[in-house]
Formats: C-alpha cells, structure tokens, sequence
C-alpha cells in the first residue's frame, strides 16, 4: 500500500493540533453486527468539522478498533492530504504488521499488554531501550514518524532521542486525575519540566490519555511544545451529547484559549 504522504507535522499556526482517537466510536459499534455507529463517518464528521488528526489504536484482541477499520481509515484519509493519520500500539506484538501495511503518518508505541484494561504507563528507559531501537529504526525507514508513549519524568527524554524516536506522547492521566485538586501545579510542573527535558534534546511532544473539555486549556498553556493532543474517550463522551461537529469545535477553542494573550 502506498505510504500516506506525511504532511509537515508543525503545529497548525503555532497552535496544538487535535487528533480524535475513535476507539470508542468501535467499541460502542462491536456490541451489534449492525456496523453502526460508523468509524469512517465519525472521521469524516471531525475532519469535516475541523479536527487535524485521526487516531485509532487497533489492539490485539479488537476489543474496538478492527484490522478493517485500520485499513478503512487509510482510505479516506487519502482524500484528507493534511490529516495526519497516529496509530498506537505495542510494536512487540501486532503495531508492527499494521505500520508495514498501512504505513500511517506516526506511529505511537505504547507498551500495554494484550488485555490490559486501558493503557497506564510509558516507556522504562534503560530497559526497553534496546529492544525498542530496530523498530524505531524500521519504522522511520518507512517513512513512519515514531513517537513513544512516555511518563513525564525528564530524566528519560534523552534516552527515547537516544534510540531514534522523533516525538514523546506525555502520558496525561496524572495531569487528568490532579485537575482541579490542590495537586494540580504540582503535577503539572512535573510535565512542564518533562516537555522541556524533551525539547532540549530535540523531541518533538504529544499529550494524550483522559484529556477533556475543562483540562485541556490549562495544560496547554503551561506545558511548552506540544505539537499533538490525541483525544478520544471524553471526546465521544462529548459527542454524544453535543454531536460531533459542536464537541470538535468546542475542543478546539479550548486550544485555542490556550495560545490566547491572558487578560
Ligand atoms: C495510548 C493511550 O493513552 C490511548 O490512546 C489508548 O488508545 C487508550 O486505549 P483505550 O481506548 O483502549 O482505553
Ligand atoms: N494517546 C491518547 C489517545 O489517543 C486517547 O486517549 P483518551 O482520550 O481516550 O484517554
């Protein structure tokens, strides 16, 4: 299959792009075999609407996201030239087959098990250093970028850049749980201090895991760099209430408030 022409992956005008991760668009849709709702039509809602990205995370149980919705996806985003199209996964066990088939625009290793309930932790460094560095390497080579799934501990960013790796995903559930409680700039220096660890060895970041319509903004504008903010299960939570076009457009003005001169 021809590789998906990696548009430039900066962030749109200086501001974060928002890739909707449509996991639970699936799972909602595999609890009939009526094929609805849609992944595809949910993708064309939130491009349509305005959203940069498409994520989807295929696991190997397909508990959501099917081998056909993969494949399906790269489809229409064909007619999307500046979408950028993430998918996640362990590339110790299926990840790698399906970024040789489909060849996305970044590919984002997370290191969850087979049936771990939802993905909870990032990357050890030295552990998985080595093991990591040929699939970095054949991935890029595949014109893929890499981005690894990481906590956000500032000693680790050099050796993720060590092993080739173009991006970190600063795993948000910390941040998510601490919003709104006396722990919230606490935790949130923590991540501050983890992106500029990143940026000062030339990573690029992402962020991603129970980001939503009140934290969004707040992390954004603390946190330095951050190209990429996956979203998917508040986003659905959301969209089922406003629709996908209003949730789209309400995420994407708590982006922008982010990158809004403050009163
Ligand atoms: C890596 C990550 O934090 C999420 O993108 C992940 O895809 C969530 O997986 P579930 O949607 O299966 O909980
Ligand atoms: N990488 C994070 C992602 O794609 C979606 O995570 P969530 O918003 O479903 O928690």
């Amino acid at each position: 299959m021809n590789p998906l022409v990696a548009p430039e992956s900066s962030a749109h005008g200086g501001r974060t792009a928002l890739s909707v991760n449509l996991n639970k668009v699936a799972l909602l849709r595999n609890t009939r075999h009526l094929g609805i709702p849609s992944v595809t039509r949910a993708a064309i809602f939130v491009l349509e609407a305005g959203a940069q990205g498409i994520t989807v995370h295929p696991r190997p149980d397909e508990r959501h996201i099917r081998a056909g919705d993969v494949t399906d996806l790269a489809e229409l985003l064909k007619a999307w030239p500046h979408v950028e199209y993430n998918i996640e996964g362990n590339p110790f066990h299926n990840l790698m087959d399906v970024i040789r088939a489909v060849r996305p625009h970044q590919a984002t290793f997370v290191p969850d098990t087979v049936g771990q309930f939802t993905s909870d932790h990032g990357w050890t460094f030295p552990d998985d250093a080595e093991r990591l560095r040929p699939l970095i390497e054949e991935t890029r080579a595949l014109g893929v970028r890499v981005s690894l799934f990481m906590d956000p501990i500032p000693e680790m960013m050099r050796a993720a850049r060590d092993i080739g790796a173009d991006r970190v995903e600063l795993y948000t559930e910390a941040y998510a749980s601490a919003w709104g409680t006396p722990r919230q700039a606490e935790v949130l220096d923590r991540y501050v201090r983890a992106a500029e660890a990143a940026l000062s060895v030339g990573l690029g970041i992402n962020a991603g895991h129970d980001l939503n319509r009140d934290n969004l903004t707040d992390f954004l504008r603390a946190v330095p760099g951050v190209q990429e903010v996956s979203i998917g299960h508040a986003l659905v939570a959301d969209a089922l209430e406003l629709g996908y076009t209003e949730t789209i457009r309400d995420y994407q003005r708590c982006i922008q408030r982010a990158f809004a001169p403050q009163r």
